[in-house]
């Protein structure tokens, strides 16, 4: 049942929203980037900030009303499960009548819903709504399949509309459990999308994900798909992020005029308009948060003195930020990299937070360490890094029995390595490695890491360049000895990488992403153009053998997938 219909005016101005959605990511069709934005903490196989970027520097350019989302974006991969809960036939019938675009509600009406799914892709829940048989589909936050909730629509898109959670008004109680819910700023703040769920509710539900995903962006026949098996969980599942990056906005144009003028204004504490923390759900506003259960204790205890820090130095403030905390071992001394002085607080558990983007962060893993520079990637979640590395190497050396025919790898192609995570976690178990990584400076750390571990640099070796150069530079690998391993950011890898890989032909491929519906992309064509290429010329073609969920974010809905694809 619709609660409040109001009449509406067909293409709402800006001007038309009430005041307290103003700053609502309120374009039709926000690009990628503004979609990340809103939902903080930032996902992990983003590149980190720059030193001091301003989030305002984001902010949109107007754009026409009404242009198709980036394809593989997350509003496109959104709009792509709303016509798939719509159905293709109606979809079509309403783009015929030129309505697609025309939500059938007002901005700012209520709206009671029942919950028909959750999105795969953002952790929010899907509900259709009829007003006069035209049905729309409402994503809202927060909510779960089979209940019945009361939203408030704000902003529209292609045939759906986002609104707030006002009130549940029918829980699930076998999926919802509000005493799980570990963070006061839960429902508000955008980082977190399941933490009312169970542990294994949340692990089922990023299975789905792969599921959905491969089924519908990898244009694999479904036969071919394997079983995807049950998402490994992460050890820790609160208190694992080893990195948070709480911002704050630009001040008040009030302000910024009275410094211009000379006239720095007196202030005592914290004004109102300065908020430092993450987005609120489905808002461009900053809220202020003071402390994230699911980042690590030396970050928690480090991220009020980084609040007050900016807080002392307010009345010189020109521009927002995007703060940097890192969980640190502490240098061993003597240490080879300096720690920026000034720039951490030590913590009686031994490990640091490192708040300087140039500072040095140590890690282990397993019986490695790594050092990498705070700006620059590495995994978020330390807690589930053995697993997930120990995965990869399984995956490389299988049992015989699952697969015959495979002789043992020898070498190893790294692409897409950062500072060398899995080429140094996997070099003891071959005679050579070669890594490539774009960031010069990953790719200073990832060799510093080898000498840190003792690995020859006869060995292992990096590079720094765009990934599809390394086959240039393993022409004498033997290809049947040879496992591949592509971890690239969330856009996936491209058209020029996979040509090259599939000429090179390395007997196994480990492909791991952040981004489970630009991998099915890639991997689907991995599959066809070896299919071609098999066609044309004889010889063994990929296929896909398996495909596992990771869960490196836990309480959120991102999901690492892993998949194996073997030339037979
Ligand atoms: C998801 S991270 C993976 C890093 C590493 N495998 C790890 O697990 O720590 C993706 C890496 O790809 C790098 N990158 C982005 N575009 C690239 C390109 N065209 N060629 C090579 N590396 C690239 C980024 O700098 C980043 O370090």
């Amino acid at each position: 049942m619709l609660a409040t219909i109001h009449p509406r005016s067909r293409s709402p101005s800006p001007s038309s929203q009430p005041p307290d959605k103003k700053s609502r990511l309120d374009e039709p069709t926000p690009g990628p980037s503004e979609s990340a934005l809103a939902r903080d903490p930032p996902t992990e196989c983003q590149e980190p900030p720059s030193s001091s970027k301003n989030p305002q520097k984001h902010k949109k350019k107007r754009s026409p009303r009404h242009r198709p989302p980036e394809p593989f974006s997350s509003d496109d991969i959104l709009t792509r499960e709303v016509i798939a809960l719509l159905g293709n036939d109606y979809v079509l019938s309403l783009t015929q009548q030129n309505l697609d675009w025309q939500s059938p509600f007002d901005l700012s009406t209520h709206l009671d819903l029942s919950v028909s799914r959750i999105s795969p892709s953002t952790g929010e829940s899907l509900s259709i709504a009829d007003h006069n048989g035209v049905k729309w589909v409402i994503v809202t936050p927060l909510s779960l399949p089979a209940e019945r909730i009361r939203v408030r629509v704000y902003r529209h898109s292609r045939l759906h509309s986002h609104a707030d959670l006002l009130q549940v008004l029918d829980p699930n109680p076998s999926w919802r459990d509000m005493s799980r819910v570990r963070c006061q700023y839960f429902g508000k703040c955008a980082g977190c999308q399941y933490q009312m769920l169970s542990y294994e509710q949340q692990l089922d539900l990023k299975r789905d994900t792969v599921v959905e995903a491969y089924n519908n962006y990898s244009n694999i026949p479904h036969d071919l798909l394997p079983a995807i098996q049950p998402t490994i969980g992460s050890p820790l599942q609160y208190h694992y992020r080893t990195k948070l990056t709480p911002h704050f906005q630009r001040p008040p144009f009030s302000f910024q005029k009275a410094q211009k003028r000379g006239h720095a204004p007196l202030i005592e504490g914290k004004p109102d308009w300065l908020k430092i923390g993450f987005h609120q759900v489905g808002t461009r506003n900053v809220m202020d948060i003071e402390e994230c259960p699911i980042a690590t204790p030396v970050i928690n205890k480090a991220l009020g003195p980084v609040r007050d820090n900016v807080i002392k130095n307010v009345a010189k403030l020109k521009n927002g930020a995007t703060l940097l905390l890192r969980d640190s071992l502490p240098p061993d001394p003597p240490a080879d990299i300096p720690v920026a002085s000034g720039s951490t607080t030590v913590e009686d558990d031994g490990h640091i937070c490192v708040t300087d983007q140039k500072g040095s962060v140590r890690e282990r893993v397993g019986d490695m360490l790594f050092e990498y520079t705070a700006g620059t990637f590495f995994q978020n979640n330390n807690s589930a890094l053995l697993p997930f590395t120990s995965y990869v190497r399984d995956a490389a050396f299988p049992a015989t029995d699952t697969s015959e025919a495979i002789v043992k790898p020898t070498h190893l192609v790294d692409a897409y390595c950062g500072s060398g995570l899995f080429s140094i976690m996997l070099a003891p178990h071959f005679d050579k490695v070669a890594g490539i990584e774009l960031s010069a400076e990953s790719v200073r750390a990832a060799q510093r890491n080898a000498e840190l571990n003792a690995l020859s640099s006869e060995n292992i070796s990096f590079t720094a360049g765009d990934a599809a150069n390394i086959f240039d530079t393993v022409q004498d690998f033997p290809r049947d000895r040879t496992v591949l391993i592509i971890d690239p950011p969330r856009k996936g890898t491209d058209e020029r990488f996979i040509e090259q890989m599939i000429a090179f032909g390395a007997s196994t491929v480990v492909y791991v992403s952040c981004n489970v519906h630009t991998q099915a992309r890639d991997v689907g064509q991995i599959l066809q153009k070896s299919e071609a290429k098999a066609k044309e010329a004889g010889g063994k073609k990929y296929v896909l053998e398996s495909l596992r969920g990771l869960d490196l974010f836990p309480q959120t809905a991102h999901v690492e997938a892993i998949a194996v694809i073997r030339l037979v």
